[in-house]
């Protein structure tokens, strides 16, 4: 596999559409909430937690192209892989596919992340083992605690008045 490219996106504005309303599912649409994304579910089943999410609107269906149309990320995190896969079939060539259940065929995949508002720790294996990565998220947690959204606050103003 070609080296990862890591990156910081706004995705105020921005679409993004999770084929799939299942546990994968709902993590991800965690991870995207807040950040402004509307964020679009096609599932015949959604658990209650992503149902209530705010910012989710629910398309009760089976997947079907038409759905991520204009879409501009795209989770294929549905619990069979053959739908996972014909999602990625369906996808532009200019749009950014996530196969939950196969790294080596998604545009872009998802780091552990901990957050200190401002302050962002992503980690990744680059898709070898995510469960490293959850791993020395834990780990890390105590190293990089809230204290650390006041030092970037701090270290905003001090740049702000020079
Ligand atoms: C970090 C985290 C963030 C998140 O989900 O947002 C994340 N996976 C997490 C947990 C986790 N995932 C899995 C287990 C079970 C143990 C195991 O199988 O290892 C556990 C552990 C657990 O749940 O405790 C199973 C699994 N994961 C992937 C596959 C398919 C494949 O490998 O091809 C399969 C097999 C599925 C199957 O059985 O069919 C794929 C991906 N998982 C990724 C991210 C991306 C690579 C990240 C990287 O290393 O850079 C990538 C490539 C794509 C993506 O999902 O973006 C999140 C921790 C959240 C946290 O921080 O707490
Ligand atoms: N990336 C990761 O971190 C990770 C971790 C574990 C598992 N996985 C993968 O994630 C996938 C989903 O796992 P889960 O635990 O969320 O499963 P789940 O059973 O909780 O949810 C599956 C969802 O897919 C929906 N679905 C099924 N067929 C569909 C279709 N044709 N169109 C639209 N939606 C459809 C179901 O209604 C359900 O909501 C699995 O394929 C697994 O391989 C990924």
């Amino acid at each position: 596999m070609e080296k990862l490219y890591p990156v910081m996106m706004n995705l105020n504005g921005k679409k993004a559409v999770i084929i799939g309303g299942g546990k994968i599912a709902l993590r991800k649409a965690k991870g995207l909430a807040g950040t402004g994304v509307k964020i679009v579910v096609v599932s015949p089943g959604i658990r209650e937690e992503l149902f209530k999410l705010h910012d989710v609107v629910w398309k009760q269906k089976e997947f079907e192209a038409k759905d991520i149309k204009g879409a501009h990320l795209i989770f294929a995190a549905t619990d069979n892989k053959a739908v996972n896969e014909y999602v990625c079939q369906c996808a532009e060539a200019n749009q950014w596919v996530n196969d939950t259940s196969k790294s080596e065929r998604s545009d872009f995949i998802t780091p552990a992340v901990i957050r200190r508002d401002k302050f962002i720790l992503a980690i990744s294996t680059s898709g070898a083992s995510p469960e490293l990565a959850k791993e020395l998220k834990i780990e890390l947690e105590n190293r990089y605690d809230n204290k650390l959204e006041y030092t970037v606050d701090m270290y905003a103003k001090r740049r702000n008045k020079k």
